[in-house]
């Protein structure tokens, strides 16, 4: 988005006292649930930042708009906020991905600029990388987006990360702890990037949005939720996420301090984990060749909606959302203490 040239934000006045405002119980009690009906989309709460709300602190007004503003569908509603920061250009949003140079992480990183999202991504890969880079910087602005050489395994490369990206945009709303390798043989490396590297990257992002809140998304595999004969350890280091993420998300320090950490469990999807994949990395390619048949390959595009879903859902700290061709929910985990599930 292009910057306000010319509009000095602090000199924007807005109103300091209500305005007198006709009381909402003389409304219409009909026109309080009136749906307008091409909008199709079930309601949701309203959300909006507080100096929005203020500006229009005018009970009949905020009502109408509110009663609008519910029916709306999420697109217009990204529109509506790129309008409000476009025009107040309030503060911008900013991400880390992990793993950004390729494959999923470079389709969220897409997705993430094309909502104005300041992003940083980062990978071992820095051919690829600096590619990516480059592409990214044609299509949505040199200042918009960089890529950090960071291997997730590393404390050090993390904290470099961490502190570069505050430096040059001063805060971090966003993790999304993307990279992952699937290697049964090399087992140890593949605890470390795909369990070790959510961890390090949610601690500091912990950490850091105590201070301010943010969203903590963390890409675990539907072979998180589901045992998956050809890779026990890849599938364990995808359950552990799911269950770090799910305790993270019930402590205060969590869900007092506006965060939220949600995880996702995609299915195959196409990039080139499936591709390059060798046989010497999973146990048996017999076994996944059935589930391949059965569960397809996903586009990019089916896994991003998942990630946009994920970033505009709400309510869905601690909570795993499923992706696949024909499922997006989130999974339930029973509570085996609970009387009803003995
Ligand atoms: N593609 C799928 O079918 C699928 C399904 C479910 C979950 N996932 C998960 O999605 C995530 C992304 O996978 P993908 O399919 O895009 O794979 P990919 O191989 O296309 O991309 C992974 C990226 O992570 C980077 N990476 C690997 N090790 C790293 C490290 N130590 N530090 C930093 N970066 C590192 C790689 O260089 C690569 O750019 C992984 O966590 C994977 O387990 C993938
Ligand atoms: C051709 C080789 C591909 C090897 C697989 C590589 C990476 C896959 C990563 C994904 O995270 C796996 C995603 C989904 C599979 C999940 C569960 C399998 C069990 C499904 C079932 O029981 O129905």
């Amino acid at each position: 988005m292009k910057e306000n040239v010319g509009v000095r934000r602090y000199q924007i006045i807005l109103p300091t006292s209500k305005p007198k405002s006709k009381k909402v119980s003389e409304l219409p009690a009909a026109d309080m649930n009136l749906k307008p009906a091409y909008l199709k989309t079930k309601p949701e709460p309203l959300i909006l930042p507080d100096d929005v709300t203020n500006i229009f602190n005018h009970d009949y007004l905020f009502m109408s708009l509110q009663n609008e503003y519910k029916w709306l569908n999420t697109e217009s509603k990204h529109f509506l906020q790129q309008i409000y920061n476009s025009i107040f250009n309030s503060k911008m949003t900013v991400a880390i991905v992990t793993g950004g140079a390729k494959g999923l992480g470079k389709a969220f990183c897409e997705a993430l600029l094309k909502r104005s999202y300041k992003v940083c991504f980062c990978d071992v890969d820095t051919d690829e990388g600096e590619n990516t880079q480059k592409y990214f910087a044609k299509q949505y602005g040199n200042g918009n987006v960089y890529f950090q050489k960071c291997d997730v395994r590393s404390e050090n490369d993390f904290t470099v990360m961490f502190n570069g990206v505050l430096q040059k945009y001063s805060s971090i709303d966003l993790i999304v702890n993307n990279a992952g390798i699937i290697h049964e043989t090399q087992w140890r490396k593949c605890i470390d990037i795909n369990l070790n590297g959510v961890i390090q990257g949610s601690m500091l992002a912990i950490d850091h949005m105590k201070q301010g809140g943010g969203v903590i998304v963390n890409v675990s595999s539907l072979s998180g939720v589901l045992p998956t004969l050809y890779a026990p350890v890849y599938s364990a280091t995808k359950a552990a996420v799911i269950n770090f993420t799910r305790s993270w998300a019930m402590n205060p320090a969590v869900n007092q301090n506006s965060i939220r950490m949600v995880t996702m469990c995609p299915a195959f999807a196409d990039t080139d984990i499936i591709k390059d994949t060798k046989e010497e990395q999973f146990q048996g390619k017999q076994f996944v060749d059935p589930f391949l048949e059965k569960l397809g390959i996903m586009p990019l595009e089916r896994v991003t909606e998942g990630f946009l879903k994920v970033l505009d859902d709400q309510d869905n700290n601690g909570k795993s959302l499923i992706v696949t061709a024909n499922v997006m929910n989130y999974v339930t985990f029973p509570d085996p203490l609970k009387p009803e599930n003995k």
